[in-house]
């Protein structure tokens, strides 16, 4: 096998062996004295190429495209084949690719998943294979992981039911751990667990490769889930963990039963609470209304809306606000309207944010037996509203201009991913609300015209999060990934704000700086683990160093071939 000492790598491999393996291969940029050493001349084009020149011949090439579609299959072949040069091509290009590696085009990228398929990557655990997961994860090329994230694909962005599909979460979600937060590709493991799927149009698909099957619930389900987190924990014992796009009963289910036996989370819940909150405390710096006396509506009362509801609490509570006070400050609307005590079918995680009866008792309503989102608005007067709702156009003019009526500076953040599903568009909220909304959306959009000049749209999404409290936590070996670690990590992402410096600027960095804001966040993520005893033997005057020299920068290394 291969052995790294210092910058240069030994290895017995072959010629082909070196070109079909993503982590070795470097195609075209294998020097001469490579290429003498490995047999690889005949194998390639004669021309040696830096990384430099194959990220420009690439780039010319994916802008090449017709379709974003296209793009994403160019890019995940390319990251099969040489991952060294992917990297460098995301992580000196993030502005451009990530909307076709991550959000929106991954999501394009599960639904296609079927079609686009052609080499694996990472692994798919299904039930009709349970017995065997000790034994997939046993392989040797497994040994370096560190960070994997996992989906069933059930809630996949606001599409849905993707199947064995949903994989292309996971991969979209690591690349940005190892493109923004630095984490080495080999330490990196994408799963997909097939439980079915209930989406009638792959069970219907003869090219579906997923486990045709009705998805599997209940005590099935659970003891699936158990097998897997037992034999990942096994295997791995200090491996960080990410939960992903899972159904709303199932995600905070999930999470409350193993976030105290491993190091885990989950990024609907907690990462996008963090980018939430951290955006609305920047949002705050520009409007001058405290925390205090901020009223938030939140529509999509899912495992996401709740954790968002849950972790402004918390900040409201940190700035002084009491426990009670603060719990009457959330509007949760679902789909049968406004939670209110006595509700039916509500989720447990759902219960800390119900309305009194009595505060409501006043309210004018356009139907006296439901409480819709324009009514909360109108008669709560939020001054914040968000949406994880799924459902686009669901900030309809009325509701925004109801919000710009009630609020010099609203703060509206229709998050929903991916751009289709957005509750609204920046462009509409700006017109309805004469240019004074703070806007923050989830998926990428155009910039609008703001005072005569573009102005860019913040991308409220929790890729401003994730990839630093990964690697926060795996630089300092956290045991646990606590929810002081998210408040710190919304507190760091608010700190970097440019509209701290001038209020007409953005309220998050750019996209491209998103490199720079995982350290930031990584830091702050640490020095809280660190502070709440989560860390063993690290010295705090050593953390940063840590971190940054986890940071993997995309580059060959050397290659000597093993004697004998
Ligand atoms: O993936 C994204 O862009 C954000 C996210 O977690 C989701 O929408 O489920
Ligand atoms: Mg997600």
């Amino acid at each position: 096998m291969s052995e790294t000492s210092g910058a240069s790598i030994t290895t017995a491999l072959s010629a082909y062996e070196l070109l079909a393996d993503p982590q070795l291969n470097k195609g075209t940029a294998f020097s001469e004295a490579e290429r003498d050493a490995f047999d690889l001349h005949g194998l390639l084009p004669p021309s040696v190429l830096t990384l430099d020149e194959q990220v420009s011949r690439r780039l010319q090439a994916l802008r090449g495209y017709e379709t974003d579609l296209e793009r994403y299959a160019f890019l995940r072949e390319l990251q099969d084949t040489n991952e060294t040069l992917f990297y460098a091509l995301l992580v000196g290009n993030l502005e451009e690719l990530l909307p076709i590696v991550y959000t929106p085009t991954v999501g394009a990228g599960c639904q296609h998943f079927s079609r686009l398929f052609r080499k694996p990557r990472g692994l798919f655990l299904s039930i009709p294979h349970q017995a065997r997961i000790d034994r997939i994860l046993a392989h040797p090329r497994f040994d370096a992981v560190e960070a994997i994230v996992v989906t069933d694909g059930e809630r996949i962005l606001g599409l849905g039911d993707q199947g064995a599909g949903g994989m292309g979460i996971p991969i979209g979600k690591l690349s940005l751990y190892t493109g923004c937060g630095g984490l080495h590709p080999a330490t990196t493991l994408p799963i997909l667990l097939d439980v079915g799927t209930d989406n009638p149009d792959c069970l219907a698909d003869p090219l579906y490769i997923g486990w045709r099957n009705e998805r599997v619930r209940g005590q099935e389900y659970d003891d699936f889930i158990e097998a897997f987190v037992s034999a990942v924990v096994k295997r791995w014992p200090r491996v960080l963990l990410q939960w992903e796009d899972f159904a709303k009963n199932n995600a905070t289910r999930m999470l409350d039963r193993y976030r105290d036996r491993l190091c885990t989370f989950n990024d609907d819940v907690q990462g996008t609470a963090a980018v939430a909150t951290g955006t609305l405390l920047s949002a705050i710096n520009v409007t001058g209304v405290p925390l205090t006396e901020q009223r938030v509506a939140v529509l999509g009362a899912g495992s996401a809306g709740c954790g968002i509801a849950g972790l402004i609490r918390a900040a409201m509570r940190d700035a002084g606000l009491s426990e009670s006070e603060a719990a009457t400050r959330f509007f949760m609307v679902d789909r049968d309207g406004l939670l209110v005590e006595g509700m039916s079918g509500l989720a447990p995680f759902q219960m800390p944010f119900l309305q009194n009866k009595a505060a409501i008792a006043n309210w004018k309503l356009d139907h006296p037996d439901r409480v819709a989102l324009l009514d909360v608005v109108r008669n709560a007067k939020p001054t914040v509203l968000i949406g994880v709702s799924g459902q686009a156009g669901a900030f309809s003019e009325p509701v925004v201009r109801a919000m710009a009526e009630a609020n010099q500076r609203p703060v509206i953040f229709p998050l929903s991913n991916p751009t289709s599903r957005a509750e609204a568009t920046p462009v509409d909220i700006e017109a309805w609300t004469e240019g004074r909304a703070l806007i923050g959306v989830g998926s990428p959009f155009p910039p609008i015209t703001r005072d005569g000049v573009r102005f860019k749209v913040d991308q409220t999404n929790n890729s401003y999060i994730f990839p630093g409290v990964g690697l926060g936590a795996l630089a300092v070996g956290a045991a646990r990934v606590t929810d002081g670690m998210f408040m710190a990590a919304a507190k760091a992402l608010a700190s970097s704000s440019p509209a701290r410096n001038n209020p007409k600027h953005n309220l998050l960095p750019p996209v491209s700086a998103l490199r720079d804001v995982a350290l930031t966040v990584a830091l702050a993520v640490a020095l809280q683990a660190h502070k709440e005893g989560q860390v063993k033997d690290i010295p705090l005057d050593q953390i940063e160093a840590r971190i940054r020299a986890k940071m993997w920068t995309p580059r060959y290394a050397p290659y000597q071939r093993a004697k004998g």
